[in-house]
């Protein structure tokens, strides 16, 4: 059986650049997903023709740091940025932008190749400090959105209420490491226990 080798990491984007080449369909989808998860990303769009989605999506949020430049791609476009995503409707162009931001030194996605990607978008599940991101491997998006719409109608709205707590209770812990590492084991033990089997019928 195939794996799925990918190495999940959790991106800080209020201190990375982004870059998205591309304000289409894609492009806006992008660029919701990743607002939607991180209201707080630097994001520049650089495209020849903005979708109106792009800007109704900007007016829900008003506080969002994205700049929108509205013109033909250039190499020089990807100066700066750590992480780009080429969303054009054109392999070639997408595998230009790649090809400039490789040589920058950045990472990329291309949403049309997953082959030339370094990294990809994943489906994700937020409930309060809680995050789930969610890969198929390039396999099916749309199972990784159906999962995704899945865990949150089986995530109980308040899960944030138990980590807030487990927070506390973590930062009330006075003994030396093991000791913490032991008291908050036995604490959530009964999170992963099987449910006892009732001996009644
Ligand atoms: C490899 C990857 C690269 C990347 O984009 O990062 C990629 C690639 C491609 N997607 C394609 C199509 C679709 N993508 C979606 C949706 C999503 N795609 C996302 C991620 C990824 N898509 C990465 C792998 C993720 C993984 O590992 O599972 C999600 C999770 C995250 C996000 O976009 O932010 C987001 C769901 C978010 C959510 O709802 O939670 C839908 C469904 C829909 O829109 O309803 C469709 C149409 C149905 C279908 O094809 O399945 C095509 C074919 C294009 C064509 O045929 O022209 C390619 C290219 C190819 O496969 O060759
Ligand atoms: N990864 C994913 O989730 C998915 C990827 N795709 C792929 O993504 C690609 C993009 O599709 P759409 O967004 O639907 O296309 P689209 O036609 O809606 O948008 C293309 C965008 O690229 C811009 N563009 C084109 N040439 C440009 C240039 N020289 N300089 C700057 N901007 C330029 C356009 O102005 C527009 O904003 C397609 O190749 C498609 O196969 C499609 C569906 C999902």
């Amino acid at each position: 059986m195939e794996r799925n080798t990918l190495y999940p990491v959790f991106l800080k984007l209020d201190r990375l650049r982004m870059l998205i080449v591309g304000a289409g369909e894609v492009g806006c989808e992008k660029l919701t997903f990743l607002l939607k998860s991180s209201p707080d990303a630097h994001i520049t769009v650089v495209a020849k023709e903005v979708l109106p989605p792009v800007s109704r999506l900007l007016q829900e949020y008003p506080c969002a740091d994205v700049a929108i430049c509205q013109k033909t791609f250039a190499p020089e476009d990807v100066r700066g940025f750590d992480l780009v995503i080429a969303a054009t409707n054109f392999r070639a162009l997408n595998q230009e932008v790649r090809a400039a931001a490789k040589a920058a030194g950045a990472l990329v996605n291309v949403a049309d190749t997953p082959a030339l990607c370094d990294f990809y978008l994943g489906s994700i599940v937020t409930r309060g400090h809680l995050k789930v991101a969610i890969s198929t491997n390039g396999q099916s998006p749309t199972f990784a959105k159906r999962f995704r719409q899945w865990l949150e109608q089986v995530l109980p709205e308040d899960t944030h209420l138990l980590l807030q707590n487990l927070k506390a209770y973590r930062d009330a812990l006075s003994g030396d490491f093991e000791a913490k590492v032991r008291e908050l084991n036995e604490l959530t033990e009964s999170l992963v226990r099987p449910p006892s089997k009732s001996t009644k019928r």
